[in-house]
């Protein structure tokens, strides 16, 4: 590993949304190359990376529950969106030379092999990049908490998200652009503020499980590794 790393093995989550780039909806997929890219950047610094891929570009399940439909359903469309997002994130690995897997918690054998703990470490020490689809494999939860899971399942010394914005604030910052950014925070205080950056089950696992949590933009070229190197933009939650 590079001297300086601060992290030797992390599960980035990726946010869904921004997969959909300009469009409005579905995948752009030069921004998933330019992710790949950013991977493929990180994991030269010698970082295990994972991935969990969200599924806010395609579907999530609270659409249908607000329509009056079945949350469950709901739920069960959104986990095969992130299923979509995460093949077209390892199509664009793979364009990049950079081996790596889908684990699906949801059977489907005939497009990917399914999650195992086990599975999942001997790709990773084979030297993979495992991309984690389909969530957790259960309705009423987020990939924010798969996230949380499989860094645990991982071993991963943090969970790193990916998302729309820099940092986390006092308020969601799309709608107070005066919110306040921290550039550190205790798992407590993301809990008893009620910053809504994750959801609450996501925090609460990786308090009880010792993971720090690196909240940073997925838009910025480059900032995984920057921040894997000490110099990156991103709000670190740890206790
Ligand atoms: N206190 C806060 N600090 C920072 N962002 C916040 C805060 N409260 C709400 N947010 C919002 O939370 C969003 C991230 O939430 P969410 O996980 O739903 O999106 P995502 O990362 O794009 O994932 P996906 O599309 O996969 O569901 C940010 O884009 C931001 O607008
Ligand atoms: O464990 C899980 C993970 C996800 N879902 C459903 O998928 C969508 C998309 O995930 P995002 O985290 O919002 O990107 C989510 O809204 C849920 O509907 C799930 O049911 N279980």
């Amino acid at each position: 590993m590079t001297p300086g790393i601060r992290y030797r093995r992390i599960l980035l989550k990726v946010s869904g949304e921004a997969l959909m780039g300009d469009q409005g909806f579905g995948i752009d997929v030069s921004v998933a190359d330019r992710i790949a890219g950013d991977i493929r950047e990180a994991r030269q610094l010698g970082v295990d990376i994972s991935v969990v891929v969200g599924g806010g570009n395609i579907f999530r399940g609270v659409a249908v529950a607000s329509k009056g439909g079945d949350r469950v359903t709901g739920d069960h469309m959104g986990m095969l969106a992130t299923i979509i997002n995460a093949l077209a994130l390892r199509t664009s690995l793979v364009k990049l030379g950079v081996d790596a897997v889908v684990l699906s918690a949801i059977a489907m054998p005939e497009i990917c092999e399914s999650f195992s703990q086990l599975k999942a470490l001997a790709h990773q020490a084979s030297g993979k990049v495992v991309i984690f689809a389909g969530g957790t494999g259960n309705p009423f939860f987020t990939t924010d908490s798969a996230g949380a899971l499989r860094a645990a399942e991982m071993g991963a010394a943090a969970l790193f998200k990916a998302t729309q914005v820099d940092g986390i604030y006092s308020e969601d910052p799309k709608k107070n652009p005066n919110a306040t950014r921290y550039e550190k925070l205790t798992h407590d205080d993301v809990l008893g503020r009620g910053l809504a950056v994750m959801d609450v089950a996501a925090v609460a696992l990786t308090r009880e499980n010792k993971i720090p949590i690196v909240v940073f933009s997925i838009h910025e070229k480059g900032e995984l590794a920057r921040i894997l190197s000490g110099t990156g933009r991103a709000t670190v939650v740890s206790d």
